[in-house]
């Protein structure tokens, strides 16, 4: 094992300083909390004798000085026991440091700290505006909310009423008055059935308003999501997005159905045994009430705390999926390397964090609750002294006394209700803000305004002195100055080393992403017209592409092949696209032909890319892009299959714009031009021939690959 001098942390003790024997002593021996010894010369680390009792020097004990153990040497013995003294000390004063940290307002409780990396710098979302947006997600259904709410309030009123009823029944009972008793217990009952039907509505309405609230939520962020531009999933991960549609929905859907739900209904039941204990008595009615006030601040503490502790584990949990994602979507490279330990480690350690903020969590849930009960004793405790002595003064009677004990009782417990609500509704709070900042991200440029649809498109494309870098990477020019044309029935390669910007160019004529300087869309003409001023959609339907690493849809192979299809097409369109791509024979000796549901996973590259050209050739676009499409084909397939994608379109009789991006040299020399491209600049265009008696780039990349195979 290596170790560097950063890993030597020896701990002496502050005795040892004026020790003549360690001054003189050469060597020191260390005994490292990765239990191994390790022999080093003691001078660098003791420079001067002041730096002996440094209490930095945490992990390392100090065992030895030159060879001889400080245990069996009684010259060192002394030292020894100094060592082992200052190690109590420092036991103590960790203890003692550890329990003030876990008092309330200690440093443990603190979530900023440690886990600052995570917060994101997302806008702060108040309850208020946090209600009020979701109100707007459930608007058009107000209906349910307002039954709900009606429902809620007359269930609350009963229930309120039921304890007078209650005890003024057994009382009238015990004096004998059986009119009385009569209406108390028919009151009595119909506080219970009211109550009881008033609930259930209550329940169901909330619960429906809750399913509108997260299906309107998941539709208006996965909407969102969808129509971003493509550099904003350069940046946001799969795992992360996800997390906000899967988890942070589920908690904000909280919010209407439970937490606002309940604490509706307890503060009403609050507010009205709290007038009811002050008619009864005023001063038990205050003393009752300076608990509450008490139980309030509490709970206010609590509830910004679960807050703040909320968004720290929806961003502790998005990570950790994020992780948990990538490994298993690179599951593959993971076995390959042999990583699973080190990405169970990866993994663990997100989900030790998670862990450990809900150790604080439940150790707050654990304050709360003491404070709850020691508050809510202490109210009955002060009703009975209270109480009690108006009994014995004659000012209150026992039965003033039972309805007090029991709405005393009423409004702590809502009380606590109204708290323990709070507090998630502050947790759904708080995992709402990213899910609200995300759903307001305003959609890419393109999908903002309808641009320009023509009755025809050509396929002439015409790039004009095009300079571009990615967003992500704004000091970096990717592309400079292009000039390139091109024409309707002309296949155009372009060729150049990994990096040199081929992908860059399709991926701006694709309009997959928004360049900061808009002027790079007003040079880019497609039939003399400018990008910017042409609707994408219809552009896109009648362009062709074919990527590097073809993905496909967990689907059959028939769909996959239709997918995106912008005519309506018949299963002989996919199978004769298929034929044309070679892909029909290998279909159909799967299992299950054309309904064979296929991923990512289930085919060889090779004939994902036939697919992929199939769905090319399905669409007969005017202007077809295959970047490295047919990389993975064998050499009569690619031959094959390239004739096909220059051949006579369906519908016009004409040839297409074909842009083929290939690194096999070999594969592109019949392509009527090629552009060679070095460091995001055109460097040299013309036919294989040309090129090769011009002597550059081009025939020097043919020479190595010629070199290669030879
Ligand atoms: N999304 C992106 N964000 C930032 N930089 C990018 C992005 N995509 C590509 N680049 C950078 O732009 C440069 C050109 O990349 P591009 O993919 O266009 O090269 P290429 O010639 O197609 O390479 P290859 O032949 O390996 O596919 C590279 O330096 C690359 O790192």
């Amino acid at each position: 094992m290596a170790l560097t001098v950063c890993d030597l942390q020896p701990r002496f003790p502050p005795s040892l300083r004026h020790k003549q024997s360690l001054s003189n002593a050469r060597y020191v021996t260390f005994h490292f909390t990765l239990n191994r010894n390790l022999h080093l010369p003691l001078s660098p680390f003791l420079p001067t004798g002041s730096r002996l009792g440094d209490r930095r020097f945490h992990p390392v004990k100090f065992t030895s000085v030159d060879g001889l153990s400080i245990q069996n040497n009684p010259e060192h013995r002394e030292l020894q026991q100094a060592h082992q003294n200052e190690e109590l000390r420092e036991r103590l004063r960790s203890l003692f440091e550890t329990f003030r940290s876990i008092l309330p307002g200690g440093s443990w409780w603190n979530l900023s700290g440690e886990y600052v990396d995570v917060v994101t710098a997302s806008k702060p979302v108040t309850v208020w505006r946090a209600l009020r947006r979701m109100w707007q997600l459930v608007a058009n259904d107000r209906w349910v909310i307002f039954t709900a709410f009606s429902a809620l309030i007359l269930a609350a009123i009963s229930e309120i009423s039921i304890p007078h009823f209650l005890t003024a029944s057994v009382f009238s009972a015990q004096s004998g008055d059986v009119m009385v008793f009569r209406r108390n217990v028919f009151l009595l009952v119909l506080f219970c059935v009211v109550s009881g039907i008033c609930s259930g509505l209550r329940g169901c309405c909330f619960g429906i308003a809750n399913m509108i609230l997260v299906k309107r939520m998941r539709e208006t962020l996965y909407s969102a999501l969808l129509f971003q531009d493509i550099s904003f999933f350069d940046t946001a991960t799969v795992g992360e997005l996800t997390s906000r549609l899967g988890a942070d929905c589920q908690q904000v859907s909280r919010v209407i159905g439970n937490d606002l739900n309940l604490i509706s209904r307890n503060v009403l039941q609050a507010t009205g045994a709290l007038i009811y204990l002050l008619i009864l008595s005023w001063p038990l009615g205050l003393c009752t009430l300076a608990i509450c006030s008490a139980l309030a601040v509490i709970l206010l503490r609590y509830g910004q705390y679960q807050k703040k502790s909320a968004k720290l584990t929806q961003e502790l949990t998005a990570t950790a999926n994020e992780i948990a994602q990538e490994t298993i979507s690179l599951m593959r490279t993971v076995r390959v390397y042999g990583t699973e330990e080190l990405e169970l480690g990866r993994y663990k350690l997100w989900l030790e964090k998670l862990a450990s903020i809900s150790l604080r969590q439940s150790g707050a849930y654990g304050f709360w609750n003491l404070s709850f009960n020691t508050l809510y004793h202490s109210a009955q405790v002060v009703a009975v002294l209270i109480g009690g002595m108006s009994i014995l003064a004659g000012r209150l009677t026992a039965e003033q006394l039972t309805k007090f004990i029991l709405y005393g009782e009423w409004l702590i417990y809502s009380t606590w209700w109204v708290g323990d609500n709070i507090s998630s509704l502050m947790q759904s709070v708080g995992a709402s803000e990213k899910v609200f900042q995300l759903m307001d991200l305003m959609p890419s440029n393109q999908f903002i305004s309808e641009g320009l649809k023509f009755q025809r498109l050509t396929g002439n494309i015409d790039f004009m002195n095009v300079s571009f870098y990615y967003p992500s990477r704004a000091t970096v020019p990717v592309l400079q100055n292009v000039n390139l044309s091109m024409t309707p029935d002309e296949v155009v390669a372009i060729v150049g080393l990994s990096g040199s910007g081929k992908s860059t160019l399709v991926n701006l004529l694709l309009r997959l992403y928004e360049p900061t300087d808009e002027l790079v869309l007003l040079q880019i003409l497609i039939d003399g017209f400018p990008l910017k001023e042409l609707d994408i959609k219809w552009l896109r339907e009648r362009v062709g592409f074919v990527g590097q690493e073809p993905r496909l849809f967990r689907t059959d192979i028939s769909s996959n092949i239709k997918y995106g299809c912008p005519r309506d097409v018949q299963q002989e369109d996919v199978e004769l696209a298929a034929k044309e791509a070679f892909a029909h024979d290998f279909i159909t000796s799967l299992p299950n032909g054309y309904k064979t549901v296929v991923d990512d996973d289930l085919l060889s590259g090779g004939q994902k890319q036939r697919i992929a050209i199939a769905r090319a050739i399905l669409r007969d676009p005017v202007i077809l892009i295959l970047d490295e499409a047919t990389s993975a084909l064998d050499a009569e397939s690619e031959h094959n299959v390239k004739g096909v994608l220059r051949s006579v379109r369906n519908d016009s009789r004409t040839k297409r714009t074909v842009i083929v991006i290939a690194h096999r040299l070999s594969t592109i020399q019949a392509a009527d031009r090629i552009v060679v491209m070095e460091g995001g600049q055109i460097v040299e265009i013309g036919s294989h021939r040309e090129l090769l008696l011009k002597n550059g780039l081009y025939a020097r990349l043919t020479r190595i690959q010629a070199d290669a195979i030879a």
